[in-house]
């Protein structure tokens, strides 16, 4: 797989974010710079449409808000808003293709107005330095060397979910990891190499899938989350304050707002 510009983006619930969904990111940020394997240029949150109908999703624009709050502090890792702007849900393969496109036209073009999910980055195309303009300027000729590839950063739960029956296409699936690419985060219980090992696709592809060990492992999930906050005992250090502060104001999860 190249060794060039990558932009991480991962797909999910985040009902509601919880610390582990942004230490994926510099996990993986890490491990990739270590090894030389690319560039880490931005990440990308890309919240599930209100339309995937997941248990306990709630509405797009607190998981939204959540996130943003979630992301304050971060300065490379962005919310894409458009999976849930979109009529119905979007297919994981589709969302990476736009991403990655929406990326690289932003590139190629004086963009006035780019997206606010686009990576810091990215934003300074009209600052171009004189130095920079005969790469931009082959670029626009049609000589893509220097190409953003958008990867869909997961735990190792979701690559799992691909032997699902029914649950992802056979055709996205070979899409996703063949043309973008995968970075696995490991997760207790699952066996990323394994799973990989076993599935003919995924070992034909293997160079295209990074798997990251998190040594520092845990089970801080959405759902351990809305658990304590329904149970109205304390989630605090599993997310930001201000993450719980906004799900109490809002009484999301079956969680009481503030008792004054
Ligand atoms: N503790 C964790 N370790 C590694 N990856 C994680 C962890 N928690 C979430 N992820 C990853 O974050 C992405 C978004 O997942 P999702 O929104 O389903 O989070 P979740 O905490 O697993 O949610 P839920 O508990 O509601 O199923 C997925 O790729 C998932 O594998
Ligand atoms: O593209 C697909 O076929 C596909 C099939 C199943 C799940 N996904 C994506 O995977 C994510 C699953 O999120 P979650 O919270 O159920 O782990 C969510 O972003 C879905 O859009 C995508």
């Amino acid at each position: 797989m190249s060794q060039g510009k990558i932009v991480l983006m991962a797909c999910g619930s985040f009902s509601p974010p919880t610390y582990m969904h942004l230490r994926m990111f510099e996990i993986a940020k890490d491990y990739i710079h270590s090894l030389g394997l690319g560039t880490i240029i931005g990440g990308i949150v890309s919240p599930v449409h209100d339309a995937y109908g997941k248990k306990d999703l709630v509405a797009a624009n607190h998981r939204i808000s959540m996130l943003k709050l979630a992301l304050r502090s971060s300065g490379w890792i962005k919310v894409s808003e458009w999976e849930t702007q979109q009529a119905g849900w979007t297919r994981t393969k589709v969302s990476l293709q736009y991403h990655q496109d929406t990326i690289n036209n932003n590139l190629t073009s004086n963009n006035d107005n780019p997206p606010s999910w686009l990576p810091d980055d990215m934003l300074n195309v009209n600052n171009i330095q004189p130095r920079d303009l005969n790469k931009l300027n082959e670029r626009m000729n049609g000589n893509m060397e220097d190409k953003v590839t958008v990867k869909l950063l997961c735990g190792a739960d979701l690559l799992e979910s691909f032997a699902t029956p029914g649950l992802w296409s056979e055709e996205d699936m070979e899409a996703i990891v063949g043309r973008h690419g995968l970075v696995v985060v490991s997760r207790a219980g699952c066996d990323p190499g394994k799973f990989i090992y076993e599935s003919d696709m995924l070992y034909k592809y293997r160079r295209n899938v990074t798997l990251v060990t998190n040594y520092i492992a845990n089970e801080v999930s959405s759902t351990v989350v809305r658990r304590l906050m329904r149970r109205g005992e304390s989630a605090k250090y599993l997310t930001e304050d201000s993450v719980l502060a906004y799900i109490r104001q809002n009484c999301l999860y079956g969680a009481e707002p503030f008792v004054t």
